[in-house]
């Protein structure tokens, strides 16, 4: 059994971690790390893991925590916060998988532009491996510390991924129009969150100017440089950067009244005709040995359909009259996008089978 810590125990992602990690049958959690709630028993704050393995755990404080006692540690803190303990918890021998947009970047002029944070660990960041295992699973294999992705990143990624070495997409036109749950906030107490402002309303926040369209242009074109090692690129290599060196990404993130699950609609320009058929094939040639990101051939995805799981689903539909493609990506933003997908790259580093604690369906109805 291979002992797991969690830091920002108490906030959404480190209680989505508890939730899956203490049900994994091959790793046993070790320690809560938890800056407002140390000294606390998890169950007074949580009640819902009373009866389990976790009913008598004490929440700790970062000062009495022993990172060489742990074989991995999750680190699920906010941006700027996690440089600094990473940096802490690094070189002790346990692996990190940061759940934070901190080590994303192995550009941090990018980095430092889009979070207006300066990055204190360059070194780290740039031996970071980049947590979206269907992209980057050699890497991770090795690596000593993960970068999970960003949530919409995700969505966003698992849908164009397979189109950008397609040589009739124009990708100068890719417009991503992503909504999310409120849990993609996090736990934080915001007014623009309450119940009554975001309850029976929808709104659009940040366009252009999100963090994630960074990360969405960024990984990307890493991808088209080469930088990873999947086999997503192989399937049609001399197809590779015709026309357009460079991927460009307009993206608006929406906020729409559920708890969580995010969907995103991607549209794109194709520079000659083409077909569902050809399209289809592209899709699932890219994501035939993926067990976690399904494509739906003839029908659209839809939230309730992967909300408590680590599953994406992807839909498209063609149309002939523009010559535009709409791809509707969807996943959970708390599993696939933050702690599922983290537990999968935690089974990578382990060698164990990657859905291993990651079987459960959707919670539906
Ligand atoms: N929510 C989502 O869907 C997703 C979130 N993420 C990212 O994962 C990370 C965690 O997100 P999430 O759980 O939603 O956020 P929350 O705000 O719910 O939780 C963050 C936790 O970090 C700890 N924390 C906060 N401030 C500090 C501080 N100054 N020093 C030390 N610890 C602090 C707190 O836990 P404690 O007091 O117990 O230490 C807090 O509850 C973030 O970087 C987020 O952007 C990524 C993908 C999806
Ligand atoms: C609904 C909502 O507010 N979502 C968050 C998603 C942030 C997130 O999870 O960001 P990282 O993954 O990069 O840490 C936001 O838009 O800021």
């Amino acid at each position: 059994m291979k002992k797991v810590s969690i830091i920002g125990a108490t906030g959404y992602v480190g209680i989505e971690l508890m939730r899956l990690l203490h049900q994994h049958s091959e790793v046993k959690i070790k320690d809560l790390i938890s800056k407002s709630s140390a000294g606390q028993r998890l169950t007074d704050l949580y009640p819902q893991f009373r009866g389990s393995e976790l009913n008598n755990y004490q929440l700790k404080a970062m000062e009495d925590f022993q990172a060489e006692a742990s074989d991995l540690i999750f680190t699920a803190l906010p941006h700027g916060v996690s440089q600094n303990i990473v940096g802490e918890l690094s070189g002790k021998g346990a692996k990190i998988i940061d759940l934070s947009g901190d080590f994303r970047y192995h550009d941090l002029d990018i980095y430092e532009e889009w979070y207006g944070v300066k990055h204190k660990h360059p070194e780290l960041a740039a031996e970071a491996a980049y947590g979206l295992v269907e992209l980057n699973r050699e890497q991770i294999k090795k690596a000593d510390l993960v970068a999970n992705p960003g949530c919409y990143v995700t969505a966003s990624l698992l849908g164009i991924l397979p189109m950008l070495s397609f040589s009739k997409a124009d990708l100068s036109s890719i417009i991503i129009d992503a909504k999310s749950g409120v849990s993609g906030a996090g736990r934080s107490l915001k007014e623009n969150l309450l119940f009554t402002e975001t309850h029976n309303s929808m709104k659009a926040y940040s366009p252009a100017v999100h963090r994630h369209s960074s990360e969405i242009e960024y990984i990307a074109n890493q991808f088209l440089k080469g930088e990873y090692d999947s086999d997503l690129k192989t399937f049609n290599p001399a197809d590779i950067s015709t026309g357009a060196d460079r991927a460009q990404i307009l993206f608006t993130p929406h906020l729409v009244p559920i708890k969580r699950g995010i969907l995103a609609t991607i549209y794109l320009n194709l520079k000659e005709s083409s077909s569902e058929a050809e399209i289809l094939e592209l899709f699932q040639q890219a994501y035939n040995e993926e067990e976690f990101v399904q494509v739906l051939a003839d029908q659209l995805p839809e939230i309730k359909n992967v909300a408590g799981s680590n599953f994406a689903q992807i839909g498209f539909k063609y149309d002939q009259r523009t010559a535009r493609l709409i791809i509707v990506s969807v996943i959970d933003n708390m599993l696939k996008g933050a702690a599922g997908q983290a537990v999968q790259n935690m089974n990578l580093i382990f060698g164990y089978p990657e859905n291993t604690g990651l079987k459960a369906t959707a919670l539906f109805p």
